[in-house]
């Protein structure tokens, strides 16, 4: 009965007993012959119901009923393992009367079709049980054939819903998309076509992991279909991902430290860094926030990439009290630790940034702390695109950036310190530490370029050299302090009257030198000149005081005076001592005759330091006449100085080179010591006592031995301290009124007199003079010459006289050269005259012989 195929009729009683069998029948025994068969229930043919759900008791039940069944399907396993399937239906029979007889039906081989089924059913079995998405589409239409289970569970779809569906329905392709896809598969042949992985989006929109889908063309029942298996490949993709992101992350890192090496300054440095960052690493946007001391928050140093315009005006707070401080930044800031947000825009610390975050589509950020010594002063932060850009390899990287960056700038920081230090000791090399000029190197730099570039293109630059009169009396008197404040006014004061391209510099002490890049002509210098000396005249207060200093200027001419450096700065200097000889607060232009007098004061100059050793002083002594008298009431020492090869120089030309180069300080406490012993020998000589009158320079005011000198002038000689006056000039003790009544209080408690000298000239007011402890009024000269013709100074004279009378001072007219003048002031009631009317400065033998004379009352 084996590979008999067919169907067969069957026929069975009412005791279910198969009474017949014809056709080609395989129930049963693949060997017995159908007959063998007769007589035996099909329960009793070791035949058995093969559907789920089926059992030989619930046929046997159908057929007590009587009721019709259709494909019972039957299975028997043959003794050499062969396994046959049958299917029967049948119906029951009943005879004319309506007599229940049995059954009657049919049978069929159904043993190759169940094998097919069965084959797809473990085939099925085997797709649904892959790991794999399989799905089967129709070439031409697209239509779905088959699809996995695994496939519907990656899509969230069931499987009818998705049956029904296209693949651009659920790929996220278009349906062009799709069949060029399909189309690249068919022509692939055998091999397939593998396409770029997909990010599978389910049907409630949520992500599914990363799939690659492999697609390839084959041919069923004559169709072509293409069959796509998607693999999934997440952990690759995520894996791979991660080795970009780092990849990036160290190409990051070394730009980085390229730029570490090559920045000059920090700014620069967090550009680079920033840069690298968005273009190395591919982040979106890259920032370094610093804090900024006065309020706290971090601003944007540095910036690159998405949104970074709108980020470099934000401040973000590092405040725990408010929210806004409790962002990534604030909260890296205050922690010391990265913080990250790999889902930035679901992420509630961020979320005051959500919506800026959907506008430039930020996924995730994060916010590395730049530390120094342990204490964050910023922040490095990152934003990325994609949503987990920051993994744990990334942040380790980037902890490692910000810890090179921090390094960084200690360095760079040591080296802006140095480069600082380097700037500072070549700014101090070439100015003048107090006024911020230049100084004489750079001006020699300066004046070589001038001249350089005088000569290409016919330029006449001017030298000028400029001395401060009394700066040294001011220095002395009120102390350096005042001396400093002094010299920085004259040089805005001088400045100001120059062009920018003029240059001012200091050469040290009060010597200032200017050069004037362009003189059209002699006049052009004139003109600066008289502006620079009317600035310098102007008044100024210095400590409270008001005080007046003058100029004097010498100016050389390119290329008259000079085409050199040299030349044109000695001349121009020799030409200032002229106007400082001439009278000071003048000007002076360069002539060639100027040269020798130049040289005669280095002589001068070298001689005096030698001079009191070699005993060269001597002192000439000009007696007072008392107008009232007629008597020789007094004398002033007058210091000679005859020069080996010069002659007498005048004091005039040598006293002040004594007060610059300081030795009028020796020098005058020998003329004191001399004049006091002076005076006891005319004493001793039998002559009336006269009072002695000594000058005293500013320097000598100054000096802290002056009382040590005065004391030990009058205990060496003998000499009444009564007789000596110390004459002392106004603007002396106009500099530091507090100190000059400190000392004339102490000269004045051992007795010694005291006289203002050349009053009048030094701008200050008697009412000024009122607190000072003097006992003399010397009226200048320059108030005497005119007299009496000059109603101005007959005025002033007058006036000055009567206000001494009211302050009970002592009033000595100066420089009294005639008859007409001494009776004018005997007529005004002055005091006492000096003269050479009366005599002019004489040998104390000459004076002796005078003294002799006058020493008594004299006819009026
Ligand atoms: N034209 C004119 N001149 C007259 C007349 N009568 C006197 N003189 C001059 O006027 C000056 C008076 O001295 P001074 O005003 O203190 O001015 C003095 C004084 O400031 C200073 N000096 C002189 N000896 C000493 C000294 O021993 N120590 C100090 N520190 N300065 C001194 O040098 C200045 C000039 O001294 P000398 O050349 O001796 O000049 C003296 C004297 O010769 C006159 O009728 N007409």
């Amino acid at each position: 009965m084996s590979g008999v195929v067919g169907d067969w009729v069957w026929e069975q009683d009412t005791e279910h007993r198969l009474i017949r069998l014809a056709g080609q029948v395989v129930e049963g025994d693949a060997e017995a012959k159908p007959d063998a068969l007769l007589g035996y229930r099909r329960w009793e043919l070791a035949l058995m119901p093969a559907e789920d759900g089926m059992d030989w008791l619930a046929h046997r039940a159908m057929l007590e009923c009587r009721e019709p069944f259709r494909n019972l399907l039957l299975r028997r396993e043959g003794q050499d393992g062969r396994i046959t399937f049958v299917s029967v239906s049948g119906m029951p029979c009943y005879d004319s009367d309506g007599n229940w007889t049995g059954y009657r039906g049919i049978g069929q081989d159904v043993t190759e079709e169940q094998q097919r089924y069965h084959t797809v059913q473990r085939f099925q079995a085997s797709m649904d049980a892959s790991p794999d998405c399989i799905m089967i589409t129709d070439f031409e239409t697209h239509q779905m054939q088959y699809i996995n289970d695994t496939a519907c569970a990656v899509m969230g779809f069931p499987r009818e819903e998705l049956m029904k569906l296209k693949p651009h329905e659920i790929s996220g392709l278009t349906r062009e998309e799709v069949a060029q896809i399909f189309s690249a598969a068919m022509s692939a042949g055998p091999e397939g076509q593998t396409a770029p992985p997909f990010l599978a989006a389910t049907k409630d929109g949520s992500r599914k992991g990363w799939w690659e889908p492999h697609h390839r063309g084959v041919r069923i029942d004559g169709r072509w279909v293409i069959v796509t298996v998607s693999r999934q490949i997440t952990r690759r993709v995520l894996a791979e991902q991660a080795e970009l992101r780092a990849k990036r992350m160290y190409a990051t890192l070394s730009a980085t430290n390229e730029a570490i090496m090559q920045v000059k300054n920090a700014g620069e440095l967090f550009q680079q860094v920033c840069d690298a960052a968005v273009d190395a690493g591919k982040m979106a946007s890259a920032s370094i926030l610093l804090t900024d001391e006065s309020t706290g928050a971090l601003f944007v140093s540095a910036s690159a990439g998405i949104g970074q315009e709108a980020l470099r005006h934000t401040r973000i707070s590092t405040d725990s009290t408010v929210p806004e401080g409790h962002g990534l930044n604030g909260t890296a800031y205050r922690s010391g630790e990265p913080c990250v947000s790999n889902d930035f825009q679901s992420d509630p610390r961020t979320a005051p940034w959500h919506e800026s975050a959907k506008v430039t589509n930020l996924k995730s950020a994060a916010s590395i702390p730049i530390l120094r010594d342990g204490k964050s002063v910023g922040v490095l932060f990152l934003c990325a695109g994609e949503r987990r850009a920051f993994d744990d390899e990334t942040l380790g990287l980037l902890t490692r950036m910000t810890e090179n960056l921090s390094f960084a700038l200690q360095t760079l920081e040591h080296e802006q310190d140095r480069a600082r230090a380097e700037e500072r000791i070549r700014y101090m090399a070439t100015h003048d530490a107090l006024t911020g000029l230049p100084n004489r190197v750079l001006y020699g730099e300066l004046l070589d370029q001038a001249l350089l570039t005088a000569q290409r293109y016919g330029r006449n630059p001017a030298v000028m050299f400029i001395d401060l009169d009394r700066f040294k009396l001011i220095n002395d008197s009120l102390g350096h302090a005042a001396g400093d404040v002094l010299l920085k006014e004259m040089t805005k004061r001088l400045r100001s009257v120059l062009r920018a391209s003029d240059v001012l510099a200091r050469m040290g002490g009060d010597e200032f030198v200017i050069l004037l890049q362009d003189v059209e002509c002699r006049d052009d210098a004139v003109t600066v000149a008289r502006k620079l000396l009317d600035v310098a005249l102007e008044p100024m207060t210095i400590l409270d005081h008001e005080c007046r200093v003058t100029a004097s200027i010498g100016i050389s001419l390119y290329p008259a005076h000079g085409e050199d450096q040299q030349t044109l700065m000695k001349n121009a200097d020799t030409a200032m001592y002229l106007a400082k000889e001439n009278g000071k607060n003048a000007f002076e232009i360069y002539e060639t005759g100027m040269q020798s007098q130049s040289i005669e004061r280095l002589e001068l100059e070298a001689a005096l330091r030698t001079a009191l050793v070699k005993e060269e002083f001597h002192l000439h002594y000009q007696a007072k006449l008392d107008l009232k008298t007629n008597r020789i009431t007094g004398v002033e020492a007058l210091l000679r100085w005859e020069h080996p090869g010069l002659g007498p120089v005048s004091p005039q030309q040598f006293i002040p080179l004594c007060e610059e180069n300081g030795a009028i300080v020796p020098i005058g406490r020998w003329v004191l010591k001399t004049a006091c012993k002076q005076n006891v020998e005319w004493q001793r000589q039998g002559l009336p006592p006269v009072k002695m009158a000594v000058n005293l320079s500013a320097r000598q005011f100054s000096d802290p031995d002056l009382l040590n000198d005065i004391h030990a002038a009058l205990n060496e000689s003998g000499m009444d301290p009564t007789l000596l006056e110390l004459e002392l000039t106004e603007s002396m003790v106009m500099l530091n009124p507090a100190r000059t009544i400190e000392i004339l209080t102490a000269i004045k408690s051992i007795g010694v007199r005291t006289a203002l000298d050349d009053f009048g000239v030094g701008y200050s007011s008697l009412a000024q003079i009122k607190g000072f402890p003097i006992d003399t009024l010397k009226v200048d000269r320059s108030f005497i010459r005119n007299l009496p013709e000059s109603d101005q100074d007959r005025a002033i004279t007058q006036a000055i006289i009567n206000m001494a009378r009211t302050l009970s001072l002592q009033v000595v007219a100066e420089g009294v050269e005639t008859q007409a003048q001494e009776t004018y002031l005997r007529d005004i009631s002055c005091d006492e005259s000096q003269g050479f009317y009366f005599s002019r400065p004489a040998s104390p033998e000459d004076f002796a012989t005078l003294l002799k004379g006058h020493g008594i009352d004299l006819p009026g």
